[in-house]
């Protein structure tokens, strides 16, 4: 993403992108290129000179120019039942064959409606025929509540592709529906928001700050190259750019002496913090630096705080204690450890003294008041 104020909603969980665990669940029209690129982490390219024998190859979803009645859409599955806060809409290198406009539908899917949804095809080149449409407008999507209306986009030119949309809805969503109209393309599409998933059983061990539990990200020293709500996505990560990867710290010594436990003598250390999806005792604790290898932290320390009915804000006084007491990390690996925290509501991530960590679990009980 090119350099850009960006609207305090980018800084919630994010719950389209296949990193999240966002999945495109039906589309009318996959010709030029399929809808699923929208969901990519990648920042989209352009290639001049790349064809396909559909047409030219587009980062993007982009469907054909439209010769019967009607509109392209189509349904996503999000990360979690989440409240959407904003959306952005990037429509990079669609120039002359961006979607002019869209809207936004969303509905809460339960298990035997996401069953009337038709199996995809995710070629390119590929339109929904007939049976698909029939099967598909048994969910009535089209009367799915309309969370933004038709709103115009601009092209994918640098300065114009970032479409961004507050949405003022409080209601939590599984589905969206993407509305174009009538048709064109969409490079990437993003869902911000906060999860809102049912609480876990009390005997039913969790990751209680994964994204998928509801944990987020409310604060950080430094997110350089890698933003810190990337440590709470499912599944292992990507790349060294899905994780949380700051500068190198300018007030490191010149030469670095080491202290006696092995752990490096530096005057500072970058932190994040987040709030755990339920309030929970933390038993098991992984850090992973995996594809950290040349930028992996001296050491990791991780303590725990319960604030009631707060989220936390820097003016916020609130006491840590401690969890995982400083601990030596090594390159591109899961590092375990057991620990026996209170309940708590708040994690704070620590690292000495910069680097990069791509995953954090928090594996325990929710409280038991809640169930
Ligand atoms: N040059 C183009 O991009 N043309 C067409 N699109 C693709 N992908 O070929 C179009 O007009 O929709």
């Amino acid at each position: 993403m090119i350099e850009k104020k960006m609207p305090a909603f980018t800084e919630l969980s994010e719950f389209a992108s296949i990193s999240a665990g966002g999945e495109v669940a039906f589309s009318t029209d996959d010709f030029f290129a399929p809808c699923e690129n929208m969901l990519l982490d990648t920042e989209p390219v352009f290639i001049a000179d790349k064809f396909t024998e559909f047409g030219k190859w587009m980062d993007g979803w982009e469907t054909r120019r439209k010769r019967t009645a009607g509109h392209d859409w189509c349904i996503l599955k999000l990360a979690s039942k989440c409240v959407i806060k904003g959306l952005l809409v990037d429509t990079a290198y669609f120039t002359g064959n961006f979607a002019p406009k869209y809207s936004i539908q969303a509905a809460r899917l339960k298990p035997e409606d996401e069953a009337l949804i038709p199996a995809r095809d995710t070629k390119m080149g590929s339109a929904c025929g007939r049976y698909e449409l029939d099967e598909i407008e048994r969910l009535k999507s089209d009367k799915w509540e309309e969370i933004v209306p038709v709103t115009a986009l601009r092209p994918g030119y640098e300065e114009t592709r970032l479409n961004f949309q507050k949405v003022l809805s409080d209601e939590a969503w599984t589905h969206i529906r993407v509305n174009i109209y009538p048709d064109g393309g969409i490079a990437r599409l993003r869902v911000y928001g906060e999860a809102r998933p049912e609480p876990p059983p009390r005997d039913q061990i969790v990751d209680l700050v994964s994204l998928l539990s509801g944990g987020t990200c409310q604060g950080y020293s430094n997110a350089h190259y890698g933003h810190p709500r990337n440590m709470i996505k499912p599944g292992k990560s990507q790349c060294m750019a899905d994780g949380w990867e700051t500068a190198r710290r300018l007030d490191r010594p010149e030469v670095l002496e080491a202290n006696e436990d092995g752990t490096l003598k530096v005057p500072g250390e970058e932190w994040a913090i987040f709030k755990l999806g339920f309030p929970g005792r933390i038993q098991r604790i992984c850090v992973d630096t995996a594809h950290f290898k040349g930028n992996f932290p001296d050491s990791v320390k991780i303590e725990g705080a319960y604030l009631r009915h707060a989220d936390w804000c820097p003016q916020l006084k609130c006491t840590w204690s401690n969890i995982l007491r400083p601990s030596k990390l090594s390159a591109h690996k899961e590092h375990w450890y057991d620990c026996d925290s209170d309940v708590i509501t708040h994690i704070r991530v620590s690292m000495a003294p910069d680097g990069g960590i791509s995953r954090v679990r928090t594996f325990g009980y929710a409280d038991s008041e809640l169930n």
